[in-house]
């Protein structure tokens, strides 16, 4: 038991990312407490709206069958849930049945951020002992990851995260697809599901730092990408990608539908007071994402449509097809000095 027990520390604390942390959670919860379900649900949000995200379940079906489900928003989150988010503190329910829900939170920094979720059929007090103690070490390594993983300006996602994102996004891209493709007879794609990439890039942010100093200069930074996340989904990805570049990814939607956004999001930097700045804005370059894309192929059609807007009067948005399409750019001509495209 105690072989196992470490092992299983081991097996948490050797991921490298928060997701597989879930996963190894999870697996090692349900090795040593058998439970009916265990799920890991995140607060995504800390702009006032509160946005669950359930990322992952592990649910008992029957005879010894697991069933895992993936990541969705939870459009009405139990009361215990968010109680437990709310006052970290460990929320228990036992049904009529005898079925015990537990709801466990998890804290960065002292604010709960997710919540386990435990279905059995009560728990001895060693079983609870146990979970209690896994739970602890996922919180303390989770601290961890979360600060390896975030800009430290800004808080948003860094370079280093983007390429591992990417490839999870896309390869539930291509579940969702499957999955659309067998609901629907195997009929065809619709064409609008895409995700998007945009590259954002401020303009003459040189002069900010020249004229105000540094200090100015890294505020406007914090204050653009705070305005992002009160701007966007909690669910789509930010990552500050260098000095005064972000990239954000978008999940499936249609052109007309991003582009709108991304010119409300536009308007609202222009309407943005910054200290100092007067006036700021910021050009974007905008790249469709396809299932089997390479994560720099995309990012190099989205800096070419940025690389288009900043040489054609900034605080602009392109889009890389559209550009290719009239005859703007051509996909083929990358001027590498204009695509420095490196992931890390
Ligand atoms: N304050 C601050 N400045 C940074 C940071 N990282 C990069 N920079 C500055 O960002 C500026 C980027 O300048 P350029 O690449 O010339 O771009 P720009 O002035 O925004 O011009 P365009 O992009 O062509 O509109 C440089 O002055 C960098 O020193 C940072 O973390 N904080």
């Amino acid at each position: 038991m105690q072989e196992e027990l470490l092992n299983s520390v081991i097996k948490i604390t050797k991921t490298r990312d928060v997701n597989s942390l879930e996963y190894s959670l999870v697996t090692t919860l349900q090795e040593f407490i058998q439970c009916q379900e265990i799920a890991v649900y995140k607060d995504l949000q800390d702009f006032g709206r509160r946005v669950i995200e359930c990322s992952l379940v592990l649910h008992h079906e029957n005879a010894g069958q697991y069933q895992w489900h993936d990541t969705h928003i939870v459009e009405s989150p139990e009361s215990e849930l968010l109680s437990c988010l709310q006052s970290a503190c460990i929320i228990t329910v036992q049904n009529n049945n005898g079925i015990e829900h537990r709801w466990l939170p998890i804290s960065i920094f002292d604010k709960p951020v997710v919540a386990i979720k435990v279905v059995s059929n009560h728990l001895s007090s060693s079983q609870q002992v146990l979970l209690n103690a896994f739970c602890r070490i996922y919180e303390n390594y989770l601290t961890i990851l979360h600060e390896n993983e975030r800009d430290k300006l800004t808080g948003l996602l860094n370079r280093q995260t983007f390429e591992r994102k990417f490839k999870r996004l896309l390869e539930k891209q291509v579940r969702n697809q499957k999955a659309h493709n067998r609901d629907n007879n195997n009929r065809k794609r619709q064409p609008e599901s895409y995700s998007w990439l945009a590259m954002v890039d401020i303009d003459h942010f040189k002069q900010v730092n020249d004229n105000y100093g540094h200090v100015c200069g890294d505020e406007v930074l914090l204050i653009l990408a705070q305005q992002m996340r009160g701007f966007f989904r909690a669910s789509d990805l930010m990552f500050r990608f260098g000095g005064e570049e972000f990239v954000l990814i978008f999940e499936p939607c249609k052109q007309e539908d991003i582009n709108e956004k991304m010119q409300a999001f536009m308007d609202h930097v222009r309407n943005t007071h910054f200290p100092f700045v007067k006036t700021l804005t910021v050009s974007v370059g905008m790249a469709r994402i396809s299932p089997y894309d390479f994560p720099i192929s995309v990012l190099e059609n989205a800096d070419k449509a940025l690389y288009y807007a900043k040489n054609n009067g900034r605080d602009q948005l392109h889009f890389f097809d559209d550009l290719v399409q009239s005859g703007a750019i051509s996909p083929d001509n990358a001027n590498q000095d204009e695509g420095d495209i490196d992931l890390f």
